[in-house]
């Protein structure tokens, strides 16, 4: 809360005008709270007394209305101030978060990126909560509950204001001793909430899978269980707000009760007026209805907190700084000295891995499922940061080059590519993409992007994840991208695995021929073939480097490198064609 305080208050929000403005009409709210009961204590004091004049009656009865009407209008008005805090304070956090939370979810690769969007479309939600239901509601009860004393202080025996102030301590004691215990239930429930998000996310992201293969009423089991962690850890946050309402209401009982026999008493006994009793028991039930309904507000407002405590952990990050912007027809060569890395604690990963390659040529990582290729890929484009070893693209260490910079040394386009439901257009000139469109239709249709003689759409909305593309067509689509890119070393991870032989031979050249051929391009394949043409082959098994050299030398040196081409061979098709080629025709 001090942070989104201090952060209200700051200039470069803008929400600065809402907060004077709320902070105004609060003011009067709390005024018209305080005035309204006097202007009724003096009513009945002069119905009560001797004399009666009806312009004093009236003059009392509007201010008593007056202040009623006029405090329930004014708060009414702040709620738009809130709303435009709230605005301004979601947008600043959402666009923090989302700029640290997708490198991380790039790096880690892990299952952040279902988390983050149900964390953000809380995030409004429990940002108004906290301003309205907790800046606004408890400052004010505070501020209200001052002013009354002094007026009570004034009017009243000081020994009223003394059982009030401790009936407040008291209260804000057992606030504070059952907010404890309720953080711990409260984060539990944000946890479970963000689990349910996360596990529909990745249902409704599969509805394929799910439908085509039968498994709706699992999932839906599934949802059920999530929902089901859910209402535990709920309930278990509500046992808390029970007993933390009940300690804090046996604290408030107890003062009332103390508070208005001896004002009976006093009235009894003729050292209060009817009008000064009247006035003090407003004034404490005028305190104690807002505290009542603090506790359904804590019950929200503990998840909301932790919901923006949760974005508060994404959104320290500091403005990275810009490295020197390699020339287009740089070339740079990559050196790798011992690099290891593992995904964790007795998991899996690369070990021992040195290697040169020299700029401007072309590389074939090859190796079984899982053998550590996509690992070392991203270990060469920083996407992964390595244990130990040292990897330099152009003589530059690539730990030293800021996170945001890498893709300008060394850019890797990941195995599954990933498209924007957006147009056609956008996706294929995505930055860095630098290239007219005119270029990329005449690659395109070079490449048989569609049959001959259809014309290419650059407006079609593609759909998630590019649905209404080929396989092939992605491939084609995100490889006439690259072209366009101006990169030293260019890295593809089975970026062709779905074109046929000769497209993916043209891509090949096009891509190679790239700034008078100084583009170092290094592939993932599982196609040895097409690693006959590379100037180097990388052979991986197990996590480790276990052959590099021309397709031909490992041929002679390595049997499993042998074993796995004529494994390839024997794949083939009778008719000449590879398994994969096939399924594209
Ligand atoms: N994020 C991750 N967390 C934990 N383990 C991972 C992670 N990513 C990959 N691995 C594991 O690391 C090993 C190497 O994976 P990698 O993707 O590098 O293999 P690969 O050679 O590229 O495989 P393929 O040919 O199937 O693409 C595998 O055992 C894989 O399960």
């Amino acid at each position: 809360m001090a942070r989104l305080t201090q952060l209200m208050l700051s200039e470069p929000l803008g929400a600065r005008r809402s907060l004077v403005e709320a902070f105004a009409l609060e003011i009067l709210v709390i005024a018209m709270g305080v005035a309204g009961p006097y202007a009724l204590k003096l009513l009945i004091d002069m119905l009560a007394g001797p004399s009666e004049s009806r312009l004093y009656l009236f003059v009392t009865v509007m201010l008593f209305v007056g202040c009623w009407a006029g405090a329930s209008i004014l708060e009414t008005a702040r709620l738009s101030c809130t709303a435009k805090m709230v605005d301004a304070l979601a947008r600043h956090y959402t666009i923090r978060a989302l700029a640290a939370a997708l490198p991380e979810i790039t790096a880690a690769r892990d299952s952040r990126s279902g988390r983050v969007p149900g964390m953000l479309e809380r995030l409004p939600y429990s940002l108004t909560l906290v301003v309205e239901g907790l800046i606004w509601r408890l400052g004010p009860v505070i501020l209200q509950a001052l002013a009354s004393l002094v007026v009570i202080a004034g009017l009243i025996r000081p020994r009223y204001v003394l059982i009030l102030a401790l009936t407040l301590v008291g209260f804000l004691v057992a606030t504070w001793l059952g907010a404890r215990r309720h953080r711990v239930h409260a984060e539990a429930t944000n946890a479970a909430a963000s689990h349910v998000s996360r596990t529909i996310g990745d249902i409704v992201r599969n509805a394929r899978r799910v439908v085509l293969n039968g498994a709706l009423d699992r999932e839906l089991l599934h949802t059920g269980a999530a929902l089901g962690a859910k209402r535990h850890a709920a309930a278990g946050m509500y046992r808390s707000l029970t007993l933390m309402a009940a300690l804090q209401f046996c604290v408030v009982g107890l003062g009332l009760v103390a508070l208005l026999l001896l004002a009976a008493l006093d009235v009894g006994q003729g050292r209060m007026s009817a009008g000064d009793f009247v006035l003090l028991q407003t004034y404490a039930f005028r305190l104690t209805v807002p505290l009542s309904s603090l506790g359904y507000i804590l019950a929200q407002a503990g998840v909301a907190i932790a919901n923006i405590r949760d974005v508060l952990t994404f959104s320290t990050v500091d403005a990275m700084e810009t490295a020197s912007k390699p020339h287009p027809t740089d070339r740079a060569d990559l050196s790798v000295e011992n690099v290891s890395f593992r995904y964790g604690e007795g998991m899996p990963g690369v070990a021992g891995i040195s290697v040169h390659v020299p700029a401007g040529s072309f590389v074939a990582i090859v190796g079984p499922n899982g053998s550590g290729k996509s690992t070392l890929a991203q270990l060469l484009a920083g996407v992964l940061e390595h244990s130990s070893g040292r990897i330099a693209v152009g003589g530059i260490d690539i730990a030293t080059i800021p996170w945001a910079d890498r893709h300008r040394h060394i850019l890797y386009a990941p195995q599954f590519i990933g498209l924007f439901n957006r147009s056609l257009r956008e996706n294929i000139l995505y930055p860095p993409a630098n290239q007219a469109i005119g270029d990329v239709e005449e690659l395109l249709h070079l490449w048989r992007f569609h049959e001959p003689g259809r014309p290419i759409d650059f407006e079609m909305e593609l759909g998630e994840q590019g649905e209404r593309l080929s396989g092939g067509q992605v491939q084609k689509l995100e490889l006439a991208r690259l072209a366009g890119v101006d990169v030293p070393v260019l890295i593809l991870d089975e970026s062709t695995s779905a074109l046929d032989p000769r497209s993916e031979a043209n891509a090949i050249a096009k891509l190679r021929g790239r700034a008078g051929e100084a583009t170092t391009l290094i592939m993932i394949t599982h196609r040895l073939a097409t690693a006959q043409a590379a100037d180097q082959v990388l052979f991986m098994e197990g996590g480790r480097l276990v052959g590099s050299g021309k397709h031909r030398e490992l041929m002679d040196r390595h049997r499993s490198y042998r074993q796995l081409w004529l494994e390839e061979r024997s794949a083939k098709l009778p008719d000449g064609q590879w398994p994969d080629q096939k399924r594209l025709s």
